[in-house]
């Protein structure tokens, strides 16, 4: 069976490219590999919402932290059997994003720590009501905010289509979001967690991820 490995950042952070480099040293390494991103954009109703309410459509709903965060957990709940199956396929999935992202984002707009009842409520919500399986290990891919926010507004202009939503345009919520995560990190909340750089050599994190 399988394990689940989520890799954690800011917008802009290098998640992707990371996952790539680590999809490489893990076959090299002769794991069968999965990658799943969420939200699952065009594959969920769920994660479309909340795209397009992050992106001002549906009213008042993106100024609800505990609604934004309801939209992303139900996409992963309806990706349950996708994420049971992708882990008796593989040796390892690679999730770029997961439970930790909620806790994170939600924690650091309500101005919360992460042991705070925001945190608790995810928890409870996620691995407990839905029943996702855990992750085995957690990433938390570190770059500085402003690198982050640099590498997410240019994307703006390369991509097309992909305008900046309100959670990348504020510099703020960015800060007290890598401060949750390395708390959570600090913390080992859920599983074992460990905090990357991007310059980390892909062969080491590889034989972690597999021991
Ligand atoms: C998956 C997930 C994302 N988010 C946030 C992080 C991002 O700021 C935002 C969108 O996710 P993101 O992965 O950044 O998608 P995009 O390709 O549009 O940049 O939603 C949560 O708050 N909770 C979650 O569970």
């Amino acid at each position: 069976m399988g394990e689940l490995i989520a890799l954690e950042g800011l917008d802009g952070a290098g998640k992707r490219t990371l996952t790539a480099k680590l999809v490489v040293e893990l076959e090299a390494a002769g794991a069968r590999v999965a990658t799943l991103a969420f939200p699952r954009y065009g594959e969920s109703i769920h994660a479309d919402i909340a795209a397009e309410a992050l992106r001002g459509q549906h009213g008042d709903l993106a100024a609800s932290v505990h609604g934004m965060a309801m939209l992303f957990a139900l996409d992963r709940e309806e990706a349950k059997s996708h994420l049971c199956r992708l882990c008796s396929d593989n040796d390892v999935v690679i999730l770029d994003r997961y439970v930790a992202s909620n806790a994170a984002y939600g924690a650091a707009r309500l101005r919360e720590n992460s042991d705070g009842p925001f945190v608790q409520w995810i928890e409870n919500l996620e691995f407990g009501r839905f029943r996702l399986p855990l992750p085995a290990r957690q990433m938390f891919l570190g770059v500085p905010v402003e690198l982050a926010q640099r590498r997410a507004a240019g994307r703006e202009g390369s991509e097309p289509g992909r305008e900046r939503d309100i959670f990348e345009r504020d510099g703020g919520l960015q800060q007290r979001t890598a401060d949750v995560y390395s708390a959570l990190a600090a913390a080992a909340w859920v599983s074992p967690w460990r905090v990357l750089s991007a310059t980390d050599p892909g062969a080491e994190l590889a034989q972690w991820i597999l021991g």
